[in-house]
């Protein structure tokens, strides 16, 4: 297993104009976890994700992936998957076909598409063959997934993959990213769906501009006995860290580690 983190975040700081979206951001993430990056609405995630992907380039600091910013990572797109709002996805042609061009620029042999189609639940021609601009929101979610699967990536960035799904949609999703992370990938998603999110990460990353937390769902809910809501309120709300589980921690025992 390599040494070097999947992602890590060094002291990143996004600015827009004379206001901070993220500030001083430091957190690792460790291979096979699924970390949940968490914020309220504002509080600079998709701008870290953002800055991770080299969509924006942060102010000072460092977001990198392998030990390299996205735009220096050998091999780039096929060992990173990513599904994000504005990326990818070409409306006017159909799922299927949005696939099969993504898989030919990747170098991936056109039956992928059907592979991943299938992993995804949206094989059936009525579904595969429609314009992705025709897609309902939960479809759209699905599609963004099947993209970011196509070349098995041994990493996986989702911004808000839950978003706009129905009970039954984040029930899948959820089992699905489980059954990913057992398979050996590492994901990173964003999300402020507290609960789903709850059921389905390893490890926490809760920022409202600057980090609150970055370790273990465990550790953060003392082994369950709080919820990850309450300790979410504490965190974002409070000027200070709470003590006990709760506190911005760093150490090898944690799934993420923060460098601040
Ligand atoms: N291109 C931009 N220009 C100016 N301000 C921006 C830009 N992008 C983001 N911001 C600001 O940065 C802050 C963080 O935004 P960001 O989209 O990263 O938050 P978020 O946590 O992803 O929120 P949401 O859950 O609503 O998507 C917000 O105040 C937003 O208005």
């Amino acid at each position: 297993m390599s040494a070097v983190p999947p992602v890590s975040f060094q002291a990143a700081t996004r600015r827009f104009g004379d206001r901070a979206a993220v500030e001083g951001l430091s957190f690792d993430v460790r291979p096979g976890r699924v970390v949940g990056l968490l914020g309220r609405n504002g509080a600079g995630k998709t701008t870290s994700l953002r800055m991770l992907l080299g969509l924006t380039a942060p102010t000072s600091g460092t977001a990198t992936i392998f030990g390299r910013p996205y735009a220096h990572l050998a091999d780039a797109a096929r060992r990173v998957g990513v599904s994000m709002e504005g990326v990818g996805a070409l409306p006017g042609v159909s799922g299927r076909r949005d696939l099969e061009i993504t898989a030919k620029a990747l170098g991936l042999p056109a039956g992928r598409a059907g592979e991943v189609l299938e992993q995804v639940g949206l094989a059936d021609p009525k579904v595969a063959d429609r314009p992705v601009a025709r897609y309902s929101t939960g479809m759209r979610q699905r599609h963004g997934l099947a993209c970011a699967l196509l070349a098995a990536p041994e990493l996986l960035v989702l911004d808000e993959p839950a978003n706009g799904l129905d009970p039954d949609g984040i029930r899948w999703m959820r089992g699905f990213l489980r059954g990913l992370a057992d398979a050996g990938h590492t994901i990173l998603l964003s999300s402020h769906l507290l609960a789903e999110v709850e059921q389905v990460v390893d490890d926490v990353v809760i920022i409202q501009r600057t980090l609150r937390y970055s370790g273990t769902l465990r550790d953060l809910t003392d082994g369950g006995a709080h919820s990850l809501e309450d300790r979410f309120f504490q965190l974002v709300d409070g000027d200070a860290p709470p003590t006990g589980g709760a506190t911005v921690r760093s150490g090898a025992q944690t799934g993420t580690d923060q460098h601040a």
